[in-house]
């Protein structure tokens, strides 16, 4: 019997790559609706939307407008939105306190949101810098410093406030140690124990936050100053993995990654070691970066955005945070 000898030309990969059908038939990952989750910047007022100029097509919206979006983020079958509240300047504080304001604007768009679309997952960002003058996640000491402990017992007050209003899931994005243990004791301790914690485990100090910063107006408050005393150094993956595994033994029903595209490596490295739901953010740059070359003619918009979604999907993410959400649920459903 003739056995025919490894390599070519017995073995020609383009045979599998040259119709379409067989690249539909091996092709090993795909992106899909069930994949997205949509962030949505949130504005006090009615009936009023305004643009985010380092953010093309990005748009802050009133609650009464957040509900008619969200409406038509579930009929293309997003399942989950994660909310973003702009915080009028006159409302911060040195101690955060609008940030567990039952009658808050996050507080306000979960529950209408919950009202209209009930079955559309609402995740919360758990984190002060939306609400300190001085636009830090965490409150202060008297040196300056961010207070770890002392910020535990806010987030608590802010996460539990955010369930209270009916948020299906908290997502802690501050990156204080313990934030997860304290946040799922006190949510326990209330009764809340359906409430999911989408820890961002791995949330590095990141240039790639600038627009986002500029659309919920914390990057004035903030003035140059940077968030490298409690956010991940850009240079570590090792340490990934021990922030992971913490936020799990503490709790964390999903871990997340942040930024996206230049951390590839730290999704892959968290998915194949923990084997839990590991979630990626498509930060604001990203989104900035991309657009930019789109609005010159310099990418093509609808391809680079499907192969850097793609992207994330070969790295093991079970799902992505992306401002491109809506539009990619477009064409994903039109065929
Ligand atoms: N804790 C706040 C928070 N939650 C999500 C982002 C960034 C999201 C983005 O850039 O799209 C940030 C900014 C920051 O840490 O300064
Ligand atoms: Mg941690």
């Amino acid at each position: 019997m003739h056995t025919p000898t490894p390599g070519f030309p017995n073995t020609r990969l383009r045979r599998l790559r040259r119709d379409d059908f067989t690249r539909r038939l091996v092709r090993e990952h795909r992106l899909s609706v069930d994949d997205l989750i949509q962030p949505v910047f949130v504005i006090e007022g009615e009936d009023r939307t305004e643009a985010v100029p380092s953010m093309p097509g990005v748009e802050r919206r009133t609650v009464d407008r957040l509900v008619a979006e969200a409406e038509a983020l579930d009929a293309l079958g997003i399942p989950a939105i994660t909310l973003f509240p702009v915080i009028p300047a006159e409302a911060k504080t040195a101690d955060a306190a609008e940030a567990w304001n039952p009658q808050g604007l996050a507080q306000r768009a979960v529950r209408a949101v919950k009202a209209h679309v009930p079955e559309l997952g609402v995740i919360t960002d758990v984190a002060l810098d939306p609400f300190t003058l001085h636009g830090q996640d965490g409150l202060l000491d008297e040196t300056g410093y961010v207070a770890n402990d002392l910020t535990l017992d806010a987030l608590v007050r802010q996460a539990r406030s955010h369930a209270e209003a009916g948020a299906d899931i908290v997502a802690p994005s501050d990156m204080m140690d313990g934030r997860v243990a304290a946040i799922r004791g006190a949510l326990e301790a209330d009764g809340c124990s359906e409430t999911r914690i989408l820890a961002y485990a791995a949330k590095y100090a990141s240039a790639f936050y600038g627009p986002f910063r500029d659309a919920v107006g914390s990057a004035g408050n903030l003035a140059g100053g940077d968030k490298r005393t409690y956010q991940m150094d850009p240079g570590n993956s090792d340490e990934a993995l021990r922030e992971v595994a913490l936020d799990l033994a503490e709790g964390a029903d999903m871990v997340m990654i942040k930024p996206g595209m230049p951390y590839l490596d730290v999704i892959q490295r968290v998915r194949e070691q923990f084997g839990v739901p590991t979630f990626a953010y498509q930060v604001s740059g990203e989104y900035a970066m991309l657009s930019a070359a789109f609005e010159n003619g310099w990418l093509d918009r609808r391809a680079c955005v499907m192969e850097a979604l793609l992207g994330f999907k070969r790295a093991g993410a079970d799902a992505i945070l992306t401002y491109f959400a809506k539009e990619v649920a477009g064409w994903l459903t039109d065929h």
